[in-house]
């Protein structure tokens, strides 16, 4: 049996904190704000995985009210929620992702976000794709008040349901 999950966040940008990215940071004037270390890219992984595991979002695992994850290495977080995929008998086939930053360029961190997100996946880099693209300018990425970002996973169950 194979899922197919979608995972998408956003965070604004705010100033003195690093710009985490795919678990690189990213040489920047200003980071992103939340109560993690705000790895969008991340996020919108860990959110893929659980909609295919139908198992809810990040919120709902790592509460953003809970003091454990102020300033959580999302590395941490992503093999969790992949731990918990295999405990429930899920492989991870595939997962694409894409950032949306008008700024600062990401094309040169890209192999660095799919080998260090595939490695806390205890995936082959290969499983893994990273895309940039600005908007043009238009909206609140087009605008760099903040940072957006998408993936899908597919995840395989044998005999599953
Ligand atoms: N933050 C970004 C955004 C884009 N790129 C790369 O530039 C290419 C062109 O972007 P467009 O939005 O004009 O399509 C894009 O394909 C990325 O390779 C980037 O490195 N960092
Ligand atoms: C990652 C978590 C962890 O508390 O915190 P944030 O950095 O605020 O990120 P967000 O995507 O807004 O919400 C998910 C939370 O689970």
């Amino acid at each position: 049996m194979t899922r197919i999950g979608h995972g998408f966040d956003v965070h604004a940008f705010t100033e003195g904190r690093p710009l985490v990215l795919g678990g690189v940071t990213v040489p920047s004037e200003r980071g992103l704000a939340g109560h993690s270390d705000a790895d969008v890219l991340a996020h919108a992984l860990m959110d893929a995985i659980l909609g295919a595991m139908r198992a809810g979002d990040i919120g709902q695992l790592f509460p953003d009210t809970d003091p454990a994850y102020e300033g959580a290495d999302s590395m941490v977080l992503l093999s969790r929620v992949m731990g918990l995929a295999r405990e429930q008998g899920f492989l991870l086939v595939d997962a694409d992702c894409t950032v949306a930053a008008q700024a600062p360029k990401l094309a040169p961190y890209r192999e660095q976000m799919r080998q260090t997100m595939a490695q806390a996946m205890g995936v082959d880099v290969s499983q893994v794709g990273v895309k940039a693209t600005t908007t043009e300018h238009l909206g609140f990425v087009g605008r760099e008040e903040g940072i957006a970002a998408w993936s899908v996973v597919l995840l395989d169950k044998e005999n599953g349901r």
